[in-house]
């Protein structure tokens, strides 16, 4: 056995016990980027409304677990556990990365906004995703297509995205709008800084699309129990496609 497969065992050991003990559902959401853009900054700041004083190198993946009132003020509102599993960005752990990618409810792509390459990478972090071992091309929602269109992020059946720029402290300049990777893929984007609380503070309008995300993930995940039942694996994409490189 090795470490990547010991780590798996004893996540499932406390998931059974975590289900043994509690009835509110889980959906589970995948957050990807380059070795050191803050995932796990990022993560912890969602979790616990604080930042983390030293976060450490993450190896395999770690899981931190947020409760969300879907539709909140509805009638519907409904109490969930959100999984963010923070996916170590090394590329030493490239090959055995996919072992993490299912059941995958949605996505957080994370980059820094100091560091460009980290924004073009997320397309090859989506592909990974996307095409993990183990996809099913009979569950999933897209077939081919050589360009990308972003209609096929939009509709309702598709795994929802959010993408996240990181060290807005640090960064001097942004790209404009319709250049990034966020608005080419049709998806919400947060900027900020994972040192900083009030960036996610209630109230703002980064955490209303955060919000909004989870809600959107938790639908997702209900589509995906009614469509293929208590399958392990979740539809997502799993098609060849291409975005065009940026400038
Ligand atoms: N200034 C600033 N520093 C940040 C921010 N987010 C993360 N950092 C710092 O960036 C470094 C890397 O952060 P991590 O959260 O460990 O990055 P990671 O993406 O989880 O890295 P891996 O575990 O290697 O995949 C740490 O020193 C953080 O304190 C931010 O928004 N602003």
């Amino acid at each position: 056995m090795n470490v990547l497969q010991v780590v798996l065992f004893v996540i499932k050991i406390i998931e059974i016990k975590f289900e043994m003990n509690t009835s509110i559902k889980r959906v589970r959401i995948m957050v990807l980027g380059d070795s050191g853009v803050g995932k796990t900054s990022l993560v912890n700041l969602i979790a616990h409304n604080e930042p983390i004083k030293s976060p450490s190198w993450t190896i395999g993946s770690s899981v931190e677990v947020k409760l969300h009132e879907y539709k909140e003020g509805t009638k519907e509102q409904k109490t969930y556990f959100i999984e963010m599993w923070d996916i170590g960005g090394s590329n030493n752990h490239k090959n055995e990365r996919h072992v993490f990618y299912n059941p995958c409810h949605g996505i957080i792509l994370v980059y820094d906004l100091t560091n460009r390459k980290s924004e073009e990478h997320l397309n090859d972090w989506l592909q990974e995703l996307l095409n993990r071992e183990g996809g099913n091309s009979s569950m999933t929602s897209v077939t081919s297509f050589d360009e990308f269109d972003p209609e096929n992020f939009l509709g309702t059946n598709q795994i929802p995205i959010l993408v996240v720029g990181t060290k807005i402290n640090q960064a001097h300049e942004r790209k404009p709008n319709g250049k990034n990777f966020a608005t080419q893929i049709g998806a919400d984007e947060i900027l900020l800084d994972c040192r900083q609380p009030r960036y996610l503070a209630a109230g703002t309008s980064n955490s209303v699309k955060l919000s909004r995300f989870f809600d959107r993930v938790i639908d997702f995940s209900s589509k995906s129990h009614e469509r293929f039942g208590n399958s392990v694996s979740s539809p997502i994409y799993s098609s060849k496609f291409t975005i065009p490189h940026q400038e």
